[in-house]
C-alpha cells in the first residue's frame, strides 16, 4: 500500500511542446526525438487505450503466421517495445467516448499514472488534453491529415471489433503478407478479447501490482464499442458532441459509437 501510493506521489507529469508525458519520457527526449526508422519498421501509433495491445499481437500473429506457440516467447510489450517508454505508423483510432472511459479506468489502477480523480474531473480532463500523452483530437486529428502523404494504414478499433477477418486481412495485405484462410481464421480466434484476456503475454498479468493493480480494474476490463453510455451523462454528452464538432471541424472521420 506504501509503496503504492509512493508510486502515485511520482506519477505527475511533465510537458514536451505541451503534451504531457511520464517523467522517464521527457527526460530522455532527446533521444526519442532520434530515433531513426529502418525503411521495413512497421510503426503502431495508438492514443492510449484505443487498442494498442490487440492490435499489437494481430501483428505478431500475421508476422509469425498463426503460430500461437511463437507469439508466446515473450509479453506483448516485449515484442513491440514502445519508443516514448526511451527502451524503444499505422495509427488505431477508437472513439473518443470509449477511449475516455477504458483510460479513465486504466488511470485508477495504473500506480505510475497520476490519480484521475472523479469522474466528473476526469471528463474536464480528458476534454482538454491534460492527460498523458495529450489530446485525444490532436492525436486523430494530426494522423488523418497525414494519412494520404505517407504509407500509413488507418484502422479503426470498432472496425476490428465489427469483422475482425476483413480488418486483420487489411493489415495483412499492408504488411505484404498473404494469409491462407486457416491462417487468417486462426488469428481471428486468437487475437479474440476473450482469448487475449486469458493469455499472460498479452493481459499484462505479469506486471507487478505495485504498478499495475488489476483488482481495481483489470488491464483487459471489457473490450466493447460504447460502454461509454454507462458513463455520461446527458448534459455530458450534449458538451462532448459540442466540443467534438468544433474541434474535429473540417475532418471528414466518422467514428461508430455503437455496434
Ligand atoms: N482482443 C481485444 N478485443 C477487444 N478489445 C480489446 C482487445 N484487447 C484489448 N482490448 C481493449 O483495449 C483497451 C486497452 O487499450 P490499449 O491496449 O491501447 O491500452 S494501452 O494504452 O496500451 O494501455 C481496453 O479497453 P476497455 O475494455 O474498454 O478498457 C481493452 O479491453
Amino acid at each position: 500500500m506504501a509503496l503504492t501510493s509512493d508510486l502515485k506521489k511520482q506519477s505527475q507529469l511533465k510537458e514536451v511542446a505541451g503534451i504531457p508525458l511520464q517523467t522517464a519520457t521527457v527526460d530522455n527526449w532527446s533521444q526519442i526525438q532520434n530515433f531513426e526508422a529502418k525503411p521495413d519498421d512497421l510503426l503502431i501509433c495508438t492514443y492510449p487505450k484505443a487498442g494498442t495491445t490487440w492490435i499489437q499481437e494481430i501483428v505478431d500473429m500475421i508476422e509469425q503466421d498463426a503460430d500461437v506457440e511463437k507469439c508466446q516467447r515473450a509479453v506483448i510489450q516485449h515484442r513491440h517495445p514502445f519508443i516514448e517508454w526511451a527502451r524503444p505508423p499505422q495509427p488505431s483510432a477508437r472513439n473518443a467516448k470509449d477511449c475516455m472511459v477504458s483510460y479513465y479506468y486504466f488511470q485508477r489502477m495504473n500506480q505510475v499514472l497520476p490519480d484521475p480523480g472523479t469522474w466528473e474531473e476526469y471528463f474536464e480532463a480528458f476534454i482538454d488534453g491534460k492527460v498523458g500523452w495529450g489530446s485525444w483530437f490532436d492525436h486523430v486529428k494530426g494522423w488523418w491529415e497525414k494519412k494520404d502523404r505517407y504509407q500509413v494504414l488507418f484502422l479503426f478499433y470498432e472496425d476490428i471489433k465489427k469483422d475482425p477477418k476483413h480488418e486483420i486481412q487489411k493489415v495483412a495485405q499492408f504488411m505484404g503478407k498473404n494469409l491462407d484462410e486457416t491462417v487468417l481464421d486462426k488469428i481471428v480466434q486468437e487475437t479474440s478479447f476473450e482469448k487475449m484476456k486469458e493469455n499472460p503475454m498479452t493481459n499484462r498479468s505479469t506486471v507487478p501490482k505495485s504498478i499495475l493493480d488489476q483488482s481495481i480494474s483489470p488491464f483487459m476490463r471489457k473490450g466493447t464499442v460504447g460502454d461509454w453510455k454507462n458513463h455520461f451523462t446527458v448534459a455530458q454528452n450534449e458538451k462532448f458532441d459540442e466540443i467534438y464538432r468544433k474541434k474535429m471541424e473540417g475532418i471528414t472521420i466518422n467514428f461508430c459509437l455503437e455496434l
